[in-house]
């Protein structure tokens, strides 16, 4: 990381929106906020917007990342997760929200944070086309080789795995 914070042009789209801001010093993400009110049922998603576009230098790239607290207390959830935005891009940035809650429907008021900005730089590659690519220790392994995720049969099978249901047949 730099040592220097980079200078990033923005642009307020909505003229009483905040500046994005870190909370804290040391802090990944700037906080965005919604300039629209809404609510979401459950199950529901809707595109927000932060009232806010920026231009970034050549070379980097910004990341919109759900904030864990939305997700913790009310199922709020980002739906592309995270949001990519480009170093040319020179729109809105918007955020797509969903409502995992089963049961609950959760209100936005106007200006209330809703997701961070992440902003880093990221590297331009050339696809350079090979016949066998080299080998690794990973080799093909993939998609839980290495066991330790979730399992859908209700068992821990002594394997390290967690459960997330017990009520699947057939398995
Ligand atoms: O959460 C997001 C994701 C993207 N964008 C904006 C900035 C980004 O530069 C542009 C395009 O995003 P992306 O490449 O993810 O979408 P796409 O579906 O591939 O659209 P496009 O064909 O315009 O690239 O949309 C947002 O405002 N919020
Ligand atoms: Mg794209």
């Amino acid at each position: 990381m730099s040592p220097l914070p980079v200078d990033v042009l923005f642009r307020r789209v909505d003229p009483e929106v905040p500046v994005p801001g870190y909370a804290h010093p040391g802090d990944a993400g700037a906080d965005l906020v919604t300039t629209e009110p809404a609510e979401l049922a459950p199950g529901e998603r809707a595109v927000l917007p932060t009232g806010v576009s920026i231009a970034l230098p050549e070379g980097y790239a910004a990341f919109v990342h759900p904030r864990s607290g939305l997700a913790a207390r009310c199922g709020v959830a980002m739906v592309n997760a995270p949001g990519t935005i480009d170093a040319g891009y020179r729109g809105e940035i918007k955020v797509i929200v969903v409502n995992l809650d089963p049961r609950e429907s959760v209100r936005f008021e106007r200006f209330d944070r809703i997701a961070q900005l992440v902003v880093q730089q990221v590297e331009k590659v050339r696809f350079q086309e090979v016949a066998e690519l080299p080998g690794s220790a990973r080799a093909e392994g993939g998609f839980g080789s290495t066991g330790g995720h979730a399992a859908v049969d209700g068992t821990t099978g002594g394997n390290g795995y967690a459960s997330v249901g017990s009520d699947r047949e057939g398995r």
